[in-house]
């Protein structure tokens, strides 16, 4: 059966390798459709079938294999409140109690490290073995003896011959200092033997389980000692006496010999204490200094629980009721404003780290403006945090509802460069207005200038962009013009040479009297492309002149009218220039670069030709030319260019593929013409 052997891997990954692949909800997932075949086909059932099976067999480890004289086991699971009632109703009829006798439980916190079993004889640990797959562990008694919670000695009179089982574990904060030590080792690695750090190939712990397991099951146990490994005493196997009649009572003779035991180990006598408690604990848990999946309940009388006994793998008078692995309260810390490289402002939620799905969890996006309004959240609030697969963690709901405390207020200034911070009507998203002088979309705004579709210049690319802003040559397109300060630093730079530094200034001088149009479109402002910057220009014929109209437009919806009546500008743009000339950040940048600029005046000149005055449309696929410079052959032909086909269309050029709009012209009698024929009427204007 296939999904037996899936099961199977992942439980080597898991057990066995303390690198699992999946996450724990998806292995739960993947077994308990597993169980539903085998319940529907019961002749099919392996003897190794998954819900048969103890954690993992240890084939290749470096430790070597110890039998446990006792088996070790697992636990069964329990979710909801009614799985837990049925649990217990499931032990009334097993012990076949009346009505009125009370079934008291234990309840301990269900630490999330790996299981052990340390076997004292006279007082002395003599040995200490992991669980494997619950017959066969691994050696690991020299390791134990490094772990400072872990007695070599027990206190008091203890029994000849005692084993105690827990769980070895890591606290959350030293999980943190682990991995940030191994990072911090890994840099200083690399500087010693003059690597490139990359911080992507320093192995780190998924969550603090991974880290306990794989600290502990070290061939050498020195690294073990380095390793910040905790105890704590959850039960016990071999006995040759049993100081006590209750659970409770053994616990509380162990602890007295000197080990830890579950800070809160708690006893009761109904379901709904058990509820509250295990309510109690789900709310705590982000707040606990360990790790906990869940609560498990123990029935505390021994005689019963050796009636109870054991079905396949666990025993039939305990049960673990775990959290729902896909979600996890938490507090939200605070909200920080992230600005992506086209000036989003994305709000990030900092938690208070919390294991989800077996992910440290400790950032949450928060999506935008609305998302936060619609949760309610502030900083200082209980949430929910759900983490569903390898889909980004969420906040599922606001546990906090005090209607009294102020809502969180948006940012409406960039956080990165002050610059006003909106959302465009009808948009979700705020954007930084500060668009050339935020440095967090500078990379993005200056490979953009020196495009091609922009400037074009030569030898300035993505990769030079990126290398001068990290040397701190250019900030703002102005400074591209001023590279030439720079020639000796360049030079000196890896990669470069006289020639191609030179070659590079010169493409750039070359651009200091490049078109308005094109130094427009590469200030990227929102909804100015190449044409539209085109139909700007021609109107303005200036930079200065459009600037001023820019600014005037802001406060004055006649001159915001005058630029929308513009062919081929409309409300959009009129109004993203006014918010662009707006911000003074953005009239700085834009002094600076015209300080470094002379483009000619825009006009377009008119040719004489067959198309003067006629308005004509491009379609299909143009081959020896792009739309855009077609369009622009139409204009210097003193021909309008429009995008769809109506009445008022004089000529509709068409390549292959041509569609809908040469249908529409064939309907309204429209001249067509194919590429070479309009090429003919460009090359005959001369
Ligand atoms: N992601 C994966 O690929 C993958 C693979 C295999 C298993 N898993 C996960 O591992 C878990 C199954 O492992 P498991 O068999 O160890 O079961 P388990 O972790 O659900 O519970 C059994 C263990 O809990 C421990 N425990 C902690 N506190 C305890 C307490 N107070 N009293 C008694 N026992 C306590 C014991 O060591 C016991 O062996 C599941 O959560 C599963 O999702 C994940
Ligand atoms: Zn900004």
């Amino acid at each position: 059966m296939r999904l037996a052997k899936t099961i199977a891997k992942h439980n080597r990954l898991y057990h066995a390798e303390d690198m699992p692949e999946i996450a724990d909800a998806e292995y739960d997932a993947l077994v308990r459709r597993n169980n539903e075949l085998e319940e529907a086909f019961p002749h099919l059932v392996r003897d190794d079938s998954p819900h048969k099976l103890v954690g993992a067999a240890v084939a290749n480890s470096p430790l070597s294999k110890v039998a446990h004289e006792q088996r070790m086991m697992s636990l069964d699971n329990g979710f909801s409140d009614e799985d837990i009632a049925e649990w217990l109703a499931r032990v009334r009829r097993f012990l076949n109690l009346p009505e009125d006798e009370m079934v008291a439980v234990t309840a301990e916190d269900k630490i999330d490290g790996l299981s052990c079993s340390l076997r004292y004889e006279k007082g002395e640990l003599v040995l200490a073995a992991t669980r494997g797959d619950g017959q066969i562990g691994e050696d690991v008694t020299a390791n134990v003896r490094m772990i400072a919670d872990i007695p070599h000695t027990l206190a008091g009179k203890v029994p000849d011959v005692f084993e105690i089982r827990g769980e070895v574990y890591m606290a959350k904060s030293d999980f943190e200092g682990l991995n940030a030590r191994l990072m911090d080792e890994g840099k200083a690695d690399a500087a010693a033997k003059n690597l490139d750090f990359d911080p992507g190939k320093i192995r780190q712990f998924a969550n603090p389980r991974n880290a306990a397991a794989g600290s502990l099951r070290q061939k050498d146990a020195n690294i073990t000692a380095k390793r910040p490994l905790k105890f704590w005493a959850h039960g016990w196997g071999v006995a040759s006496a049993v100081p006590g009649e209750t659970a409770f009572d053994v616990m509380t003779a162990i602890e007295s010999w000197g080990l830890p035991l579950s800070p809160l180990v708690k006893r009761f006598e109904t379901l709904e204490q058990m509820l509250d408690h295990y309510r109690h604990i789900e709310m705590e848990r982000a707040d606990l200094p360990y790790d906990i999946d869940g609560v498990v309940y123990k029935v505390d009388r021994l005689d019963w629980q050796q009636r109870l006994g054991f079905v396949a793998k666990a025993p039939r008078w305990a049960l673990a009721h775990k959290f729902p692995a896909e979600q996890a309260q938490t507090t939200l810390e605070s909200i920080d404003i992230q600005v992506g490289r086209t000036g989003k402002l994305t709000p990030v939620g900092r938690l208070k780290p919390v294991t989800v799905g077996g992910v440290v969890v400790s950032n949450v996006t928060l999506h935008n403006r609305d998302e936060i309004e619609r949760l309610g959240v502030r900083p200082g609030d209980r949430v929910l945090v759900q983490r569903a697969g390898d889909v980004i963690p969420q906040v599922a709901e606001n546990l906090t509802r005090d209607e009294d405390r102020q809502p969180y207020i948006f940012p409406d200034h960039c956080p990165k460069c002050n610059s006003e911070a909106v959302a465009e009507e009808g948009e979700v998203d705020v954007r930084c207005t500060g668009g050339l002088i935020c440095p967090a979309q500078r990379f993005q705004r200056l490979a953009h200038f020196a495009s091609r579709a922009a400037l074009d210049i030569d030898g300035l690319g993505e990769k030079s962009i990126a290398e001068f802003i990290e040397a701190g040559f250019i900030e703002s397109p102005a400074d591209i013009f001023r590279l030439h300060q720079h020639r000796e630093e360049i030079l000196a730079r890896d990669g470069w040479q006289d020639k191609s530094v030179d070659n590079l200034l010169a493409a750039v001088e070359k651009k200091r009297s490049a078109d308005a149009a094109r130094l427009l479109f590469g200030l990227g402002i929102r909804h100015i492309g190449t044409v539209t910057a085109r139909d700007l220009m021609k109107n303005f014929t200036t930079l200065p002149k459009l600037a001023e109209i820019g600014m005037a437009a802001r406060d004055n919806e006649a001159v915001r009218d005058e630029v929308t009546e513009i062919d081929g500008v409309g409300p959009t743009v009129a109004q993203a220039l006014a918010d662009f000339f707006h911000e003074p950040h953005n009239r700085e940048v834009w002094e600076d670069l015209l300080s470094e600029v002379t483009p000619p005046d825009y006009i377009v000149e008119t040719r004489d030709s067959a198309v003067a005055g006629k308005t004509v449309v491009f379609t299909g696929k143009l081959e020896t030319m792009s739309r855009d410079e077609a369009k622009a052959q139409a204009e210097a032909l003193g021909a309008k260019a429009s995008g769809s086909v109506s009445a008022k269309t004089d000529l509709l050029v068409a390549g292959p593929g041509a569609g809908s709009k040469m249908k529409k012209a064939a309907e309204l009698g429209i001249e067509v013409i194919d590429e070479a024929a309009w090429a003919d009427i460009v090359k005959a204007a001369g």
